[in-house]
């Protein structure tokens, strides 16, 4: 009966369970550990629903040119990140916005993604009989369902969710294109309520069962912001974040007074571009 059992679930996990790919965009400057366990949070989260298998996750810096005071070269955020997730199996670090030539919104690099993700798809999927359409293996953490593409996900924290409403910020249509379209994963960032900023917002509300909040018990408060105050003051972040990462910032010199200072007047980019008329 036991088999039949455990039968029974891993069969129903693959055939009732959505692939799904989640994806970080930030600045992560530097990447700290809980930017990490995010995705280990959204990954239980949705695990826990029953319908939702994540088979993976990626990290997208976001490019030199966002405007965000102190922010430190891509090529370094990007580094930082590499190393941290090293001991990941599960996420990766993608450069493809960290390169561009201009700020990208966030919409246009989840359509990026979500292109990559179809390709590969494609590529990969295996010719099926109509027996056994649905099942491309059940070999332990490595079953996939392929009749259906990965779906993307956008991964953030609960102030993230709170830039939606300021104005300038985003584009209605680039909203209902991350939610609506994409989906969204928030964990809780200390005394944010994201519930509030969904139910304040009409197009998040439209959306509601498209996003999905986590609630963090162990409540976590390390920002990048202070990491880097820290480091300036000649303070120590170890635990804060990953030793290879403080070896790297070390060597690289990374975060002082001057750093901070650079782009101390600038306009942050979206708000800047998206007050282009012609936009
Ligand atoms: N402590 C945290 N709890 C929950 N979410 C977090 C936390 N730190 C960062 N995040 C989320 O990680 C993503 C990337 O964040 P970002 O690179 O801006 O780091 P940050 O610590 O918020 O940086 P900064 O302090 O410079 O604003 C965002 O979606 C942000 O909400
Ligand atoms: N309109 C938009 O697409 C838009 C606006 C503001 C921030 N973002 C993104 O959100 C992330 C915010 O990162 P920070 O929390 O480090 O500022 C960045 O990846 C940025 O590109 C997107």
């Amino acid at each position: 009966e036991s088999v039949k059992f455990w039968l029974w679930s891993e069969i129903s996990s693959i055939y009732f369970s959505t692939m799904d790919i989640l994806l970080a965009c930030g600045s992560f400057n530097p990447i700290t550990n809980q930017h990490m366990r995010l995705f280990e949070l959204a990954r239980d989260h949705m695990h826990r629903t029953g319908q939702y298998q994540v088979v993976s996750g990626i990290m997208s810096p976001v490019s030199d040119n966002y405007g965000k005071q102190g922010l430190v070269l891509a090529k370094h955020r990007t580094a930082m990140a590499k190393l941290a997730l090293q001991s990941s199996n599960w996420v990766t670090v993608d450069e493809w916005e960290s390169q561009q030539p201009d700020w990208t919104e966030t919409a246009v690099t989840m359509r990026y993604h979500h292109e990559q993700i179809l390709k590969r798809y494609e590529q990969s999927k295996p010719t099926f009989t109509s027996s056994d359409k649905n099942i491309a293996s059940l070999s332990g953490e490595n079953r996939t369902i392929t009749d259906v593409p990965p779906q993307l996900k956008l991964l953030c924290g609960a102030d993230f969710l709170d830039t939606f409403k300021i104005p300038g910020m985003w584009r209605d249509d680039h909203v209902e294109e991350v939610v609506g379209r994409f989906g969204l994963i928030c964990v809780s960032r200390g005394a944010l309520q994201p519930e509030r900023a969904v139910h304040e917002s009409d197009a998040l509300t439209r959306h509601s069962g498209s996003i999905h909040l986590v609630r963090e018990w162990v409540r976590n408060e390390t920002s990048a912001t202070e990491v880097r105050r820290a480091l300036r003051r000649g303070m120590s972040v170890k635990y804060l974040i990953p030793d290879s990462v403080i070896e790297y910032i070390h060597q690289h010199n990374l975060y002082t007074e001057d750093s901070e200072r650079r782009n101390a007047d600038a306009v942050l980019r979206p708000l800047a571009k998206q007050a282009r008329p012609e936009f």
